[in-house]
């Protein structure tokens, strides 16, 4: 049987195996590495805190996660994929309450990045200002 997401190792496998998947992913992989480049562990830091403050309640991230998503080339295909991945990385690992929770969360996240960016997008504001 499989352990819940419990403490901040958990959280550092699961963000770093999910980032490891997308970097070698050939529709999201090109969009995060160009990017990030050589910031990658900027990165996984930023999102262990992320995720330590969502599933610990430990409020170790206070950054504003949806800018840097503003213009992206993305879409609904790129969201899928990505929340494809983050869901097979968090059910190879864990299994209970807190993981479902992860899934739960990255969803919700990811329905309303892709509706802003939409919006912005089609209506041609600028979501930044
Ligand atoms: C196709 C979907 C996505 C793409 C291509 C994407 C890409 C990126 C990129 C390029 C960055 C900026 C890295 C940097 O310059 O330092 C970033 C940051 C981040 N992403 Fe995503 N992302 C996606 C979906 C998501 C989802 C669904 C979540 C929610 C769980 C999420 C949470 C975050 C957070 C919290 C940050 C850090 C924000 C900060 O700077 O404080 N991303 N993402």
């Amino acid at each position: 049987m499989k352990k819940d997401i419990q403490n901040l190792d958990d959280i550092k496998l699961m963000v770093d195996t999910f980032y490891d998947k997308v970097q070698n992913d050939d529709l999201i992989g090109p969009i995060f590495n160009g990017v990030i480049q050589n910031r990658w562990d900027e990165h996984l830091e930023k999102m262990y805190r992320f995720w330590q403050t969502i599933l610990l309640e430990d409020y170790t991230y206070s950054g504003r996660p949806f800018p840097p998503h503003a213009h992206l080339p993305v879409d609904e295909l790129h969201f899928k994929r990505w929340k494809e991945l983050f869901s097979d990385v968090v059910y190879t690992h864990f299994e209970g309450k807190k993981a479902d929770e992860a899934i739960w969360r990255a969803d919700k996240m990811a329905t309303m990045f892709l509706s802003k960016i939409l919006y912005f997008r089609e209506n041609n504001l600028n979501p930044l200002t």
